[in-house]
């Protein structure tokens, strides 16, 4: 179905390369470069090659390791930097050839972005600041103040409204970051490493915020982390980068499930099925004769959330959808195999997976 609808975000064969001969070498390369002619030409390779779409309402998470390339690919698609080659379109216009007008004014209503650093500006307060980007677009200071108060309410800040940064923890400081780029109520989010200057403990609190929030305004999400944990939690898809390359890109459940290359293995190895596998993607046919348990799962619900819920019933447990219509079962042989058994006895229901 998501094949016909036009993505968000189109990108074709994307390259950043560094250095000032960067194009010539592209040229010369025909597409194929690698590393270590790179070098031999004084350049670096920032994404080589990289084709994707994002659809509206998904969350992509691009993954990597330091220096994978992750947020040169962000600052592509945002036009914070140009690229060597290749065509980004969005909403399926070409980004590559707007002019300066055009890119500001899609930045300004149609972009969002939340970095690590916060960038609140110390001197103004949590209002203020949130308030800021909408001033920037013309929007009177009483208007701008009042939608800004709606932010600070939506991230929970209420009550922090007059406070200054310093005054505030590194959490509530990114709330804030998010709440200023949520003000101008963009249709893309770029997100490049928002929590990873928080503690777990905290950062896992922003992690379920932040998932309240896109369950709410369902943004289409460009989010950038080195973290793989943290991908899997948040990710409708994850693109996993190495060099430059995106080396995977799928649901965390193909990904886990079947991961493309020993490199990708080694971080899905570890990794319980349950953490990623819906209740979906291994639940059984409904038969409307059978014994069921009055307790009903949603068909999204992650296997490790409802696990013991189902394995304390005796009975079936209803599986269902956003309607509330049955659409399937589980029982505790399923919850048992999904936990426990070979990753072939896991009965996968493969459609569900991939559109996971
Ligand atoms: N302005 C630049 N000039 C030269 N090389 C650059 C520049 N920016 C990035 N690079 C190089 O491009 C490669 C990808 O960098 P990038 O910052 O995108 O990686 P990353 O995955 O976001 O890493 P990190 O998690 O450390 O931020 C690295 O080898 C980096 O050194």
């Amino acid at each position: 179905m998501s094949t016909t609808v036009q993505p968000v975000i189109k990108c074709e064969s994307v390259y950043k390369i560094f250095g000032e001969n960067a194009g010539k070498v592209l040229k010369k390369s025909g597409g194929k470069v690698d590393a270590e002619s790179l070098l031999e030409a004084g350049c670096v390779i920032g994404v080589n090659n990289a084709s994707f779409d994002v659809h509206k309402g998904e969350m992509l998470v691009v993954m990597g390791l330091s220096g994978s390339g992750k947020s040169t690919l962000l600052r592509c698609i945002s036009r914070l930097i140009e690229t060597t080659a290749g065509d980004i379109f969005i909403d399926g216009e070409d980004l590559l050839a707007m002019n300066e007008k055009e890119l500001i004014n899609i930045r300004r209503n149609k972009m969002g972005m939340v970095f690590q650093s916060f960038a609140l500006l110390p001197h103004k307060t949590v209002l203020e600041n949130i308030a800021l980007p909408l001033q920037v677009k013309g929007i009177s200071t009483k208007d701008s103040m009042e939608r800004a108060m709606t932010m600070v309410n939506l991230v929970e800040l209420t009550g922090c409204e007059n406070s200054f940064p310093r005054q505030l923890s590194g959490g509530q400081q990114q709330r804030v970051g998010i709440a200023r780029s949520l003000a101008v109520e963009p249709d893309i989010w770029f997100l490049d490493e928002p929590f990873s200057a928080l503690d777990p403990l905290i950062r896992r609190e922003m992690q379920d915020e932040f998932l309240r929030l896109q369950s709410v305004l369902h943004k289409t999400i460009l989010f950038v982390t080195h973290d793989f944990d943290e991908a899997l939690r948040l990710a409708d898809r994850i693109a996993i980068m190495k060099d430059g390359i995106i080396e995977q890109i799928d649901t965390p459940a193909n990904i886990v499930l079947n991961p493309a290359t020993e490199y990708i293995a080694k971080f899905t190895r570890g990794v319980p099925r349950a953490r990623v596998l819906s209740c979906k993607t291994v639940m059984a046919q409904y038969d409307a004769s059978a014994d069921m348990s009055d307790i009903r799962v949603s068909q999204n619900a992650i296997i490790e959330t409802i696990a013991e819920r189902v394995l304390s019933e005796q009975k079936t447990v209803a599986v269902t959808d956003e309607q509330d219509e049955i659409v399937g079962v589980l029982n505790s042989k399923i919850i048992i195999q999904v936990l426990f058994g070979e990753a072939n006895d896991i009965p996968v229901n493969d459609t569900a997976v991939s559109q996971a």
